[in-house]
């Protein structure tokens, strides 16, 4: 069953036109990722999907017209966004970082299980509890940025480029935590420029050039297309 259909969306920073009409779907259930280069229109796509910019055309989730909400209405539609960079808060804590995420949750104890779930993903953050978000690495604070995406328990993850800045050894633990949230029911849509991993764990792929969709299909078949590999695998 579609989850999340995007239907002949635009997208307007001011006059420039970001997204020409693109069409997509994520099924319940699936790793989509969507590729392309910088500027392509990755991260204006998922912030069209959560009200952050000004769109045109159609976004229905679970069956739903949403269709530029607010992002606080989408986020407790079951949408969660985790954006480019990793925005935690530098200044809390790991456990404050993760109560933030279940900020509509009032019940202490929902709030505890949720953190036990999310350590369960996520064990270095267990370990850092009580650390300053914006002292750790990289690698975690993107770990933090996931769960804290998770505490609101969604019914799908937007991540944008969890791989950005991090070393291979931390980008394939990110991408091995992506395959395992999935395999536990959780459905995402993937934008990454690493193309190669992204395509790897992923079910089906879109791939996006200045705006609009060029090419989607299963993941193994864009892995093996020659145009996508010389454009974004070479
Ligand atoms: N706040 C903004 N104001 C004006 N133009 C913007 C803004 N944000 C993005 N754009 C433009 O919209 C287009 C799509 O940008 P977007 O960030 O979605 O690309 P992307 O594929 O995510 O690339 P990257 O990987 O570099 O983030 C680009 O031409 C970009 O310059």
């Amino acid at each position: 069953m579609s989850l999340l259909q995007l239907r002949g969306l635009h997208a307007y920073y001011g006059g420039i036109e970001a997204l020409k009409g693109i069409s997509l779907t994520v099924n319940e259930g699936e790793i989509v990722t969507l590729i392309g280069s910088n500027g392509a229109g990755k991260s204006t796509t998922l912030k069209s999907i959560c009200g952050q910019v000004k769109i045109q055309g159609s976004v229905v989730f679970n069956g739903k017209d949403i269709s530029a909400r607010p992002p606080h209405l989408t986020a407790l539609e079951g949408i969660a966004h985790v954006p480019e960079g990793r925005r935690i808060f530098p200044r809390l804590t790991v456990k404050e970082n993760l109560e933030m995420g279940a900020f509509s949750v009032k019940d202490k104890k929902v709030i505890r299980e949720r953190t036990e779930r999310a350590f369960a993903y996520f064990p270095r953050l267990k370990e850092r509890y009580h650390q300053q978000g914006g002292t750790m690495s990289g690698g975690e604070q993107q770990m933090l940025a996931i769960g804290r995406a998770l505490m609101m328990q969604p019914k799908i993850l937007l991540l944008d480029e969890p791989s950005m800045g991090l070393a291979p050894v931390l980008v394939e633990l990110i991408f091995e935590i992506i395959q395992e949230l999935n395999r536990g029911g959780m459905t995402i849509l993937l934008v990454e420029q690493n193309a190669y991993q992204a395509l790897q764990i992923a079910h089906r792929g879109y791939v996006i050039q200045t705006g609009e969709i060029l090419m989607e299909d299963e993941a193994q078949s864009l892995l093996s297309n020659e145009q996508v590999k010389e454009a974004y695998l070479a």
